[in-house]
């Protein structure tokens, strides 16, 4: 009895990119997951360990990246199958190849200015959030939303910091920001009726929302600052709000290797390690309710 190979494929398991159309102020943004796994003859590798026809799953990644850069990503189908095309009419040993493509949706941000030209929030995975307590005649009641996804793709800066050891962060005047905005705020009088509770919610959500896409940003800590002083400056109902915003990196990618430019047009967007911004902003006339907060998970 012998031992064969059987079926077998290789490739980049889930390399995210952004891609954004800036050829007009109005940025389009593609944002896909793409897996790319090839067919062939490549049992040498499997067998022996000699990789003389193995297309890396490197170049694989890197292939993704250069075919966005150089034709759009256009409908995620003919993305899929240009990457297809590319791998086996361009290569002998390529017989196959298998493109999964999965698209992430996002809309833009209404603003009192109407839909953002480049800022956007993802649809779908968000969560409305209350946390109530009651001790005795105490009641407190923390509103909030956690899984609000949003990215401005122009607008962002983020430099001026000391150059201390280790650091290898180049200053930047332009680009991607995006973060997953979890927060709780505390009404100073919990006793509001029902439809009172989905108005000023949705009120708080909205403001959020406009005050990540219109602001100028130097900083994310500078952003979660505005945003939390926008709500307070425009609900007096509420005392304090907190804030956690993981800085969602979306790193440029170098394409000159291949003699190809990146104009921030195609971006890795990273999921780990991340900045992780947190603050509370509060009204300094108001009595702070500490016990509220015991036993929230995390910093919000
Ligand atoms: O908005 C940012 N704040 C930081 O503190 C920071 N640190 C970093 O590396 N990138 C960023 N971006």
């Amino acid at each position: 009895m012998g031992i064969v190979l059987g079926d077998n494929r290789y490739g980049k398991a889930e390399v995210r990119m952004v891609h954004v159309d800036r050829s007009t102020p109005r940025h389009v943004l593609t944002d896909v997951t793409v897996t790319s796994q090839l067919l062939g003859h490549f049992d040498e590798t499997f067998l022996t360990g000699s990789n003389a026809s193995v297309i890396a799953t490197d170049t694989q990644k890197n292939t993704v990246y250069a075919l966005a850069r150089t034709g759009g990503i256009g409908a995620v189908e003919e993305f899929g199958l240009r990457l297809a095309r590319w791998f086996v009419d361009g290569f002998d040993q390529v017989t196959g190849a298998r493109m999964e493509i999965r698209q992430h949706f996002w809309d833009r941000i209404p603003t009192a200015q109407g839909p953002h030209d480049h800022s956007f929030v993802r649809s779908g995975g968000e969560v409305r959030t209350v946390l109530v307590r009651k001790d005795g005649d105490r009641e407190v009641v923390l509103s909030g939303l956690a899984g609000l996804v949003v990215l401005k793709s122009t607008g962002s800066e983020f430099w001026g910091f000391p150059d201390a050891p280790y650091t290898s962060l180049v200053e930047t005047r332009d680009r991607i920001m995006a973060t997953e905005v979890t927060a709780r705020w505390r009404y100073t009088d919990p006793g509001h009726d029902p439809a009172t509770f989905d108005r000023l919610h949705a009120d708080v959500r909205a403001t959020l929302l406009e005050r990540f896409a219109t602001l100028h940003s130097l900083s994310l800590q500078q952003t979660l600052f505005a945003m939390g002083t926008a709500v307070l400056e425009r609900r007096p109902e509420i005392a304090e709000i907190r804030m956690s915003m993981p800085n969602r990196h979306h790193f440029l990618v170098d394409l000159s290797p291949w003699g190809l430019d990146n104009p921030n047009e195609v971006f890795h967007a990273a999921d780990r390690p991340y900045g992780l911004i947190e603050a509370a902003v509060v009204r300094d006339d108001v009595e702070p309710v500490p016990w509220a907060w015991d036993g929230v998970s995390g910093f919000v």
